[in-house]
């Protein structure tokens, strides 16, 4: 006779009951080891043990899918083990020491500003908006020069672009933040409602070049390929676009640049609504040189490296998991000269005073390779 499904979840209920009873032994002992380690200053991760005890775990299953079971099991559990460890060795105060200070609020007033592109340009906008007017600003040609002011400190703040809602993320300005020991202090989304603009006088059949950053021609591809002879070309940003329409003084040249450039600028609007997404934003961060961050800070972005090997990207991603932390964006850049090797670029929400957030820096910090901490803001 078939066994009972009650009778049968009975005899799971009794191995559960002695599973955990174990599990927790043996986290006790794992906090002796902790303790062990903190004392003969030795690390927690031992790759050699976890290896031999994967090998010796699956040496006593009878199938090929109780092997691969039993090491994803322990894989856990170790994991497990280490984060408590983790949890012990902050205790001890034995992790890196933050680097970072807390301020009640950022200084906006009296402090100069640098962007990038020129008058008009959505980062101009997105400085007015983050410091108000009382700063003293002034603009640069690329996002590099931007970075190389707060270097030298010709600027305390600098204003980049780093994600459009359509378009993705702007690459190059997540490689300056490798290069550069810059810290983010803020954040400013801008709607980015391009329009078609051209020269007073001009209207939409007398147009034949259009000019504009690649990003904001990608963000309107629909409608310039229903222009299909229209000619597109790159441009550095869309207000120097907007700029040179305006100083060629051609009908047939428009720019796809911001109202607020097209107003600037002098050119009229000939067609407006014309990016596929109507909710289309940029997101800019805000860099200084100084590691600070506010007390009221709720988002921290990180970056590390990872070996090119299975489970690497879960395992630092379960440090987030574990302490409770809620992970808003990841994203990959390759590293230079490490073919398939990545740089991983993670924000989450956090304060860098909070505990969970502590740990989990600790935990990574041990086990992923040049951790960075990227600002909190
Ligand atoms: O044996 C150790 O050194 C431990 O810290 C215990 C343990 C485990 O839980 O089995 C945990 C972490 C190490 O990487 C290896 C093994």
């Amino acid at each position: 006779m078939m066994p009972d499904l009650q009778d049968l979840r009975k005899e799971i209920d009794a191995i559960d009951n002695q599973m955990t009873s174990l599990f927790e032994k043996r986290m006790e002992i794992a906090e002796q080891v902790a303790r062990f380690k903190i004392e003969n200053e030795k690390p927690v991760f031992d790759r050699t043990r976890e290896l031999e005890k994967l090998k010796s775990v699956s040496q006593k299953t009878h199938s090929n899918f109780n092997r691969c079971g039993i090491q994803e099991l322990y894989q856990q559990i170790m994991s497990i083990s280490r984060k408590r460890q983790y949890q012990l060795l902050q205790e001890h105060g034995i992790s890196q020491k933050s680097l970072f200070t807390p301020v009640d609020n950022l200084e906006k007033e009296n402090v100069t500003v640098v962007f990038q592109g020129v008058e008009g340009a959505y980062s101009h906008a997105a400085m007015c908006r983050f410091f108000g007017n009382s700063i003293q600003s002034y603009h640069v040609d690329t996002w590099k020069d931007a970075m190389e002011e707060i270097k030298h400190g010709r600027a305390r703040y600098a204003v980049l672009p780093i994600e459009n809602s359509t378009a993705g993320i702007v690459q190059d300005n997540y490689d300056l933040l490798t290069a550069y020991d810059h810290v983010i202090v803020g954040e400013q989304i801008i709607p980015c409602q391009h329009v078609l603009a051209g020269i007073p006088g001009s209207t939409l059949s007398d147009i034949q070049h259009v000019y504009s950053h690649p990003q904001a021609l990608m963000q309107c591809r629909e409608f310039l390929d229903s222009n299909e002879n229209w000619c597109t070309h790159d441009f550095s940003n869309t207000a120097a676009a907007a700029k040179k329409v305006a100083l060629e003084k051609d009908k047939t040249q428009a720019a796809i640049a911001s109202p607020y450039a097209a107003e600037y600028f002098g050119l009229s609007v000939l067609k407006e609504g014309i990016f596929s997404n109507p909710e289309n934003s940029t997101r800019f961060i805000i860099v200084t040189k100084d590691k600070i961050y506010q007390k009221a800070a709720h988002k921290i972005s990180v970056s590390y490296e990872l070996p090119h090997e299975s489970g690497s990207l879960y395992n630092s991603l379960s440090h987030f998991i574990y302490n409770g932390l809620n992970m808003t964006k990841i994203e990959s850049r390759p590293i230079a000269n490490r073919n398939w090797e990545y740089r991983f670029f993670v924000d989450f929400e956090g304060n860098l005073s909070d505990s969970a957030v502590k740990n989990a820096l600790c935990g990574l910090s041990f086990e992923v390779q040049n951790l960075r901490i990227h600002g909190n803001y």
